[in-house]
């Protein structure tokens, strides 16, 4: 089997104990991959290590154990080969929505003309619907325009990987459907692959191939990774009229209410740690199909969503 595009083996972070206490091991153990043009989210409570994963990969911060190869290279620090967007939207307050986005442009890309960095960021503001609104500085923009400039000036690097740590998470719900949707529409057209997080299930469902579910901290782990086997072309004014989304929904909720807590505090996990469990929900009589990882990790991102539909019919 050939190894993932981007693959965590082992991560741990542990901080020390201040005046005589034990030291704090947030999470352990982390194992998982993701695959060339996939869109994985991660969930799991609140101070289970969601951020610290991210930054890690980002290379931003540096794990206790463990390694990110990325593209069959170590992660060691940070890199215009990946892309990071925060909720904040971290805008040059001073430079328009246009050359805010050159700017990511022109230091990817050195060696562009002007001309080309010019059409180049244009078409990515474009793509987030803001063509109108190039020339206005950050303080004259919307929280969600401002938050969509971001999301532009991370998608034209181009990045091997783009990061997102809860892009929407301060946006009101309207303006929040709409981005998510703008989203959904630039990883359609560029299979960008991304690692998210967030809190929303939804959202989740909405955007990812497969969702990361980690157990609460401290000791927190990979308790499974669920497989999001709706068709591809999915739509959040569609997506619940198919019977997948609800089984896969309820699945997350009830991990998320009833099961997170089951491997709290170092409690020993009932998988193999390097293997979490990759599931299908759908089975009604099981209630959700356990499948062998390595198998499952060989399909393509995209390929085949109709299957799960034959498995729960
Ligand atoms: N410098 C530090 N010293 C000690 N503990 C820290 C430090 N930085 C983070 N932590 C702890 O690490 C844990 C994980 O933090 P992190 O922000 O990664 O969690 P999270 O899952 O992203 O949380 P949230 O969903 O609330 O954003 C938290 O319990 C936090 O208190």
């Amino acid at each position: 089997m050939s190894a993932p595009f981007l693959k965590v083996e082992g991560l741990a972070k542990r901080f020390p104990g201040e005046r005589g206490k034990s030291d704090l091991t947030v999470f352990e153990n982390i194992h998982f991959g993701i695959e060339k043009g996939e869109f994985a989210c991660i969930i799991g409570h609140s101070g289970c290590g969601k951020t610290t994963i991210l930054n890690v990969l980002a290379g931003l911060d540096e794990a206790s154990d463990g390694l990110v190869i990325m593209d069959g290279k170590e992660v060691r620090g940070p890199s215009l080969d990946r892309g990071v967007v925060f909720q904040g939207h971290a805008l040059l307050p001073w430079l328009s929505a246009l050359k805010n986005v050159e700017f990511g442009v022109r230091s990817r890309w050195p060696g562009w003309s002007a001309q080309q960095i010019h059409a180049h960021s244009t078409k990515y503001l474009e793509m987030v619907g803001l063509g109108h609104a190039m020339d206005k500085k950050p303080a004259e923009l919307s929280g969600g325009m401002k938050q969509r400039v971001g999301i532009a000036r991370a998608f034209a690097i181009e990045p091997k990987m783009l990061l997102l740590d809860e892009p929407f998470g301060a946006l009101d719900a309207l303006t929040r459907g709409t981005i998510q949707d703008e989203l959904l529409a630039i990883v359609q057209a560029t299979h960008q692959t991304v690692f998210m997080i967030t809190h929303d299930v939804d959202e989740a469902i909405l955007l990812a191939d497969k969702i990361v579910l980690m157990s609460n901290g401290p000791y927190a782990r990979i308790a499974e990774i669920v497989e999001v086997t709706l068709p591809r072309d999915r739509s959040r004014a569609t997506m619940h009229h198919n019977p997948q989304f609800y089984r896969i929904r309820n699945h997350l909720v009830d991990f998320l209410v009833n099961r997170s807590h089951d491997f709290a505090n170092g409690a020993a996990v009932d998988h193999d740690p390097l293997h979490p469990p990759l599931v299908r929900p759908g089975l009604e009589s099981a209630g959700a199909e356990i499948l062998p990882l390595p198998s499952a990790q060989q399909q393509p991102p995209h390929s085949n969503p109709t299957r799960i539909h034959k498995a729960s019919a």
